[in-house]
């Protein structure tokens, strides 16, 4: 059975990579990824914009909507002060099972927790099965279609406080053009538009950043 690219992605993290060293995991991810086969992580380029976001908001809980590989939620977590918690979403099995190996390569599993299932079902048992009181920091990048009615229901289920960073990835491409014109539109979002490149390519792309103002 001829393997997926996830796994080949894996793998060469496995034979490349430094154990227990987060920046070495993202930088081998991107080399591969920039060398060898594309894939949806969000790279280097906005890598950085999601690492300025996440130290700017210094959150003690923070939520990722599509782990995929778990390029992201080993960038995010490398960056967490101690204590502090990532709970990350992933609904695909194979991906799920090719993240949790790859943040255990990177020694940040004892900050990241990866929920295999879809958002709609895990965001509303965060509260009572996860024990999350409010949410300090959101990274959008799962479905675009998602991210609309994850962000309503992220507010219905009292997830969000008032200073809630939501931070949104391909919001240019692919596209979230609902997701950009409710936040745009809501007087509960300050919004910020950050444009960028999409991972690994020079198509034009950009994030969003959404803070909630309660
Ligand atoms: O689809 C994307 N990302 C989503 C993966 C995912 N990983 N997990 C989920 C999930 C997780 C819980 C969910 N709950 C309900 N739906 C769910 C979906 N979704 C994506 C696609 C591209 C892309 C660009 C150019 C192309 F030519 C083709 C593709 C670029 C990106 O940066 C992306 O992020
Ligand atoms: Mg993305």
């Amino acid at each position: 059975m001829n393997q997926s690219k996830e796994q080949r992605i894996l793998n060469f993290v496995l034979q490349n990579a430094v154990r227990g060293d987060p920046c070495s995991v993202v930088d081998t991810i991107d080399k591969y990824c920039s060398q060898k086969e594309w894939a949806m992580n969000v790279g280097n380029e906005k890598g950085l914009i999601l690492d300025k976001t996440v130290e700017e908001a210094n959150p003690s809980v923070a939520l990722e909507l599509g782990t995929y590989c778990g390029y992201s939620a080993v960038r995010i977590s490398r960056l967490l002060k101690a204590g502090a918690r990532l709970l990350t979403v992933e609904f695909n099995p194979e991906f799920a099972a090719i993240a949790k190996q790859m943040i255990e390569f990177a020694g940040v599993q004892d900050k990241v927790k990866l929920l295999e299932g879809p958002s709609e079902e895990i965001i509303p048992q965060l509260k009572k099965k996860y024990e999350v009181d409010t949410l300090d920091f959101v990274f959008l990048d799962h479905w675009k279609d998602r991210y609309t009615p994850d962000t309503i229901l992220l507010q219905e289920c009292n997830l969000l406080r008032k200073g809630s960073v939501l931070l949104a990835d391909n919001v240019i491409f692919p596209g979230a053009p609902d997701f950009l014109n409710y936040v745009r539109k809501s007087p509960h979002f300050q919004c910020t538009n950050y444009p960028s490149h999409l991972e690994y390519m020079q198509v034009e792309d950009a994030m969003e950043k959404a803070v909630f103002l309660g």
